[in-house]
């Protein structure tokens, strides 16, 4: 499942985090891509020993915990730091698949984040590019907003042509491994959660509820 969820850091949270941005260091990013895919790395990020990388951190993990959408469809189990990327004009990320096992903490990534942070009328380019079966998908989200999707798949991001795209990125160890799994568990949350606001405790919410919980109770692994 891709699915993109908006509005992950309010107004507030965001212009803190520009501000922090704005004046802070980057440098090339390929030092933390594994040795395939730093072939095709052409952005910057910000460094471990950037002052402002652990306020920004600190933000943004503290929205991803208090999102109900985000907690609903990922089902995190570890979520990774994010790093902090830059793309100015002429840089890109070709084609690679994420890592699947990732140190420090040793963790498997299951599902991919990129929390979009540059208002997007700012730049020209820097879409995130998805390949699935049905072709290519290309997203260029709101400041603000992210997409989390299954790091399985091959992913790039396309050249910035104008402006500067400033994005966070991570990477989540889920409950539940199977993306299959974590969209049916998603889709039975979502329909109980609309029939309660509908007609509140019935005995039909009552039964799905059983059938989310016990399917939460075989699928989780930790
Ligand atoms: O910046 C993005 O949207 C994705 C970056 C990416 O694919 C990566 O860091 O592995
Ligand atoms: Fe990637």
């Amino acid at each position: 499942m891709i699915l993109c969820i908006g509005n992950i850091l309010n107004l507030t949270e965001l212009e803190t985090t520009i501000a922090k941005l704005e004046m802070a260091e980057f440098v090339d990013g390929k030092a933390t891509a594994g040795w395939h895919a730093r072939q095709v790395k052409h952005n910057t990020q910000l460094p471990q020993s950037s002052p402002a990388l652990a306020s920004v951190r600190n933000i943004i993990d503290a929205a991803l915990q208090r999102h109900a959408l985000f907690q609903m469809a990922v089902r995190p189990y570890i979520v990774r730091p994010v790093t902090i990327s830059r793309y100015e004009i002429g840089m890109s990320y070709g084609t690679h698949v994420d890592n699947a096992l990732m140190y420090d903490p040793l963790m498997r990534s299951d599902v991919s984040m990129t929390l979009f942070l540059s208002n997007p009328t700012t730049y020209e380019g820097g879409e995130l590019i998805i390949e699935s079966t049905q072709g290519e998908v290309a997203f260029k989200l709101p400041a603000g907003s992210a997409i989390v999707y299954p790091s399985s798949t091959l992913h790039r991001v396309e050249t910035v042509t104008q402006g500067v795209r400033l994005a966070a990125v991570t990477w989540i160890q889920s409950l539940v491994r199977d993306p299959q799994q974590r969209e049916i568990l998603f889709d039975l949350d979502t329909a109980r959660q609309t029939l309660f606001e509908a007609s509140g405790k019935t005995p039909v919410f009552d039964l799905i509820s059983k059938s989310h919980a016990n399917l939460l109770r075989q699928w989780t692994e930790f």
